[in-house]
């Protein structure tokens, strides 16, 4: 295939639908399509299902002193799992990529986030693939705006303690990251504020704050990091903390803190894993999380019904061995989206 269906319009940030990345083997058997015969470019009157979106972007990386490259993490994520089996009942799309343009982040985060309430709003699951971590605040406001533009309806949110009325959704951010990414985004924001400016949007709309970061790496964030992530409540694990003997109790404890959340946003940042798994990251983990040890969680995240949305993270091809960790992020769309 290889089809532009959306053409480039007056909106810079959004490019046409390349549907080239999607390639790979063909087998001759019945039922052994791969994911590059069943993905179609998404159409105005699709059928809702999962919808890939890409955010072609590393200036917050950029701004984070980060190694860039990230950029190009879409469309290697497409090519990686363009060949994978696929599994699912419903449909999955791609919707194309949101592309920053230069230094232009807040306007490329504007662009995702209409793009991500859009699918939303016509029922869709968006999966974005990043993308540096500035990614998260633009995810996270497109869910925002569509829960803001439909939550009342839905019945779902906290009681109302204030006149007139205003929903308060509960929505659990559950980040899988070595980092917690709540630096003070008053000295810049990047790909290590968003969760600080979620919160700081939190604060302002009156919503509760739902924070849960999961493979920690205590040597790679600060004290003031870890006194930050106290004050706002975050449920924190650490990666030592992940062994095959707590990784029960690990699921219980998300399990406990979903049950406070209406929604779920999920997000990885690919450097949670062991720089062995995930090479091509701007920050490799020295110790990390293996995926062996998050596929439980990310399973009971996918089957708990609160799951709106997810994005993958911090690809950075450039500094990527063997495809690795595009290998890596495809896996996780496949798990995050099996249906059956
Ligand atoms: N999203 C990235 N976050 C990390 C990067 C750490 C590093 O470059 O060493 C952070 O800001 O803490
Ligand atoms: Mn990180
Ligand atoms: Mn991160």
């Amino acid at each position: 295939m290889n089809e532009k269906t959306r053409t480039a319009s007056a909106n810079d940030n959004m490019s046409a639908i390349d549907m080239s990345p999607w390639q790979g083997r063909t087998d001759p058997e019945p039922d052994s399509d791969r994911w590059h015969q069943r993905i179609q470019p998404l159409a105005p009157s699709a059928v809702p299902g999962t919808a890939l979106i890409g955010f072609a972007c590393d200036a917050g990386v950029a701004r984070n002193q980060g190694r860039i490259g990230a950029a190009g993490g879409p469309a290697a994520i497409r090519r990686a799992l363009a060949p994978l089996a696929w599994h699912r009942q419903g449909p999955a799309h791609d919707a194309g990529d949101v592309v920053c343009q230069g230094d232009a982040l807040e306007e490329a985060q504007h662009e995702l986030a209409s793009q991500v309430a859009g699918l939303l709003d016509n029922g869709h699951r968006p999966l974005v693939l990043g993308g540096g971590h500035e990614v998260a605040f633009a995810s996270w406001s497109g869910l925002a705006r569509h829960l803001e533009n439909h939550e009342a309806l839905s019945g779902s949110a906290e009681p109302c303690q204030t006149e007139p009325c205003k929903a308060r959704p509960r929505i659990g951010i559950i980040n899988l990251d070595a980092h917690f990414d709540l630096r003070d985004p008053s000295h810049v924001r990047s790909s290590g504020t968003p969760f600080a400016q979620i919160a700081d949007s939190c604060s302002e709309r009156g919503w509760p704050f739902r924070y849960a970061c999961l493979g920690v790496s205590r040597a790679a964030n600060t004290r003031a990091l870890f006194q930050r992530a106290k004050s706002l409540g975050v449920l924190v694990r650490e990666d030592r903390e992940f062994t095959p003997a707590r990784s029960e109790a690990l699921v219980r404890d998300l399990g406990r803190f979903i049950s406070r959340c209406d929604h779920l946003y999920l997000t990885t940042d690919l450097d949670v894993l062991p720089s062995a798994e995930a090479p091509g990251v701007s920050a490799p983990a020295a110790r990390g999380v293996s995926l062996a040890m998050l596929e439980p969680l990310i399973e009971s995240i996918r089957d708990s019904g609160k799951l709106r949305l997810a994005d993958i993270a911090e690809l950075n091809p450039e500094f990527d061995q063997d495809n690795r960790t595009a290998r890596v992020a495809a896996r996780l769309v496949h798990l995050l989206t099996l249906d059956t």
